[in-house]
């Protein structure tokens, strides 16, 4: 009874803090919350600005179009807590944004994290929500939120075979019977496309370009295979010999040549899961395939590349980069029910 009255006052929350973009959905309610990851401060004393409002999509707008001495700071790297004064700031300004702490009460949290985190990172994000003005932290690892977001049969005594790539990292895992059976992480995803497209152009055009840039080309042109009709773009940098600006035409091909070792990674750790199962779930993946999820996924004909790499069939999800926190939701949901598959910092 108390219980129910203290969920109706303050509903638990699923936050998906992500290297890009975090995400909060409120139990029952769903997504409320759906901001980049970065706050805007002083360069010199670090303080966010507007007294602590720079944060989120407030501070994506400031970036660029306000004088020197403002930084964007990226409180996470690598889908972990870089920057903890920062990431606890910015997830209290989030945290405020929901609206639902009342009578003081701390709602209840689970967030995600990645498969490859250390006990002090786990504790670094659990610290951050707490001082944030979380009450019990519980976290949940992205790939299962994700199995459950893409609605996947993992209570079955089937192999299911996920790729989560978000900006940061590329968790991987299979699942069956509810558990995670293998699973495997690498802080190798869409950020490593950017910085791949990046060191290309300074290699064979000579021209510096910015990580946005970098990212821009890749939403404009970027393919993991060949497209039908190849893209083209005209890119703005310096030029690396004389340091004045310059312009380049980059095709969807330069690309591809650009992200193939980044693909590559990826493929072998792919196929690194498929060797750590027993045969039998193994047998089973070639059948059920491999399904795609996480912003980073939704790179042009991803899923046509890890099928001629793998030769299984390859599905990307509907939303992609919203399910991993979909699954959280529905793991804040029904609470009881996946409980056992939570984790706790301690
Ligand atoms: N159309 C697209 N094509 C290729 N990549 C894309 C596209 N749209 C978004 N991305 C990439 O998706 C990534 C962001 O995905 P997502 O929001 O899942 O990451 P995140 O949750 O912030 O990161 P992580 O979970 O790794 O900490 C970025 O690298 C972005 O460039």
């Amino acid at each position: 009874m108390f219980a129910q009255v203290r969920h109706q006052l303050c509903p638990d929350l699923a936050i998906d803090l992500g290297t890009h973009q975090t995400r909060v959905a409120v139990g029952g309610r769903g997504l409320i919350l759906d901001e980049p990851s970065v706050v805007a401060v002083d360069s010199e004393s670090r303080r966010i600005l507007g007294g602590g409002a720079a944060v989120g999509r407030v501070a994506k707008q400031m970036i660029g179009r306000t004088p020197d001495g403002i930084t964007a700071a990226y409180p996470i790297r690598g889908s972990v807590v870089h920057d903890f004064d920062l990431c606890e700031a910015m997830l209290g300004s989030f945290l405020r944004k929901t609206g639902r702490s009342k009578l003081g009460l701390k709602p209840r949290v689970l967030m995600t994290v990645p498969g490859a985190i250390s006990p002090v990172e786990r504790r670094a994000v659990t610290n951050a929500a707490e001082r944030a003005g979380a009450g019990d932290v519980f976290l949940i690892e992205q790939s299962r939120a994700a199995a459950v977001g893409a609605g996947l049969p993992i209570s079955e005594p089937i192999a299911n075979w996920i790729c989560q790539i978000g900006a940061g990292t590329t968790d991987i895992a299979v699942l069956s019977l509810g558990d995670i059976v293998v699973r495997r992480a690498r802080r190798v995803a869409g950020e490593a496309f950017d910085e791949a497209i990046a060191a290309y152009l300074r290699r064979e055009y000579s021209l510096k370009v910015g990580s946005r840039t970098a990212e821009r080309i890749k939403h404009e042109i970027g393919s993991a295979d060949p497209l039908d009709e190849e893209l083209v773009v005209e890119v703005s940098g310096i030029d690396t010999a004389g340091a004045v600006p310059r312009k380049a035409v980059i095709t969807s091909e330069d690309v591809r040549e650009a992200i193939a070792p980044v693909l590559q990674i990826m493929t072998e750790e792919l196929r690194a899961t498929v060797e750590s199962c027993d045969p039998e779930l193994a047998a089973d993946l070639a059948d059920v395939g491999l399904v795609l999820s996480g912003g980073g996924a939704q790179l042009r004909r991803l899923p046509e590349y890890f099928e001629r790499q793998l030769g299984v069939p390859v599905r990307l999800v509907d939303d992609p980069a919203r399910v991993v926190i979909r699954g959280t939701a529905l793991c804040v949901d029904h609470f009881r029910q996946w409980r056992p598959y939570f984790e706790s910092a301690a």
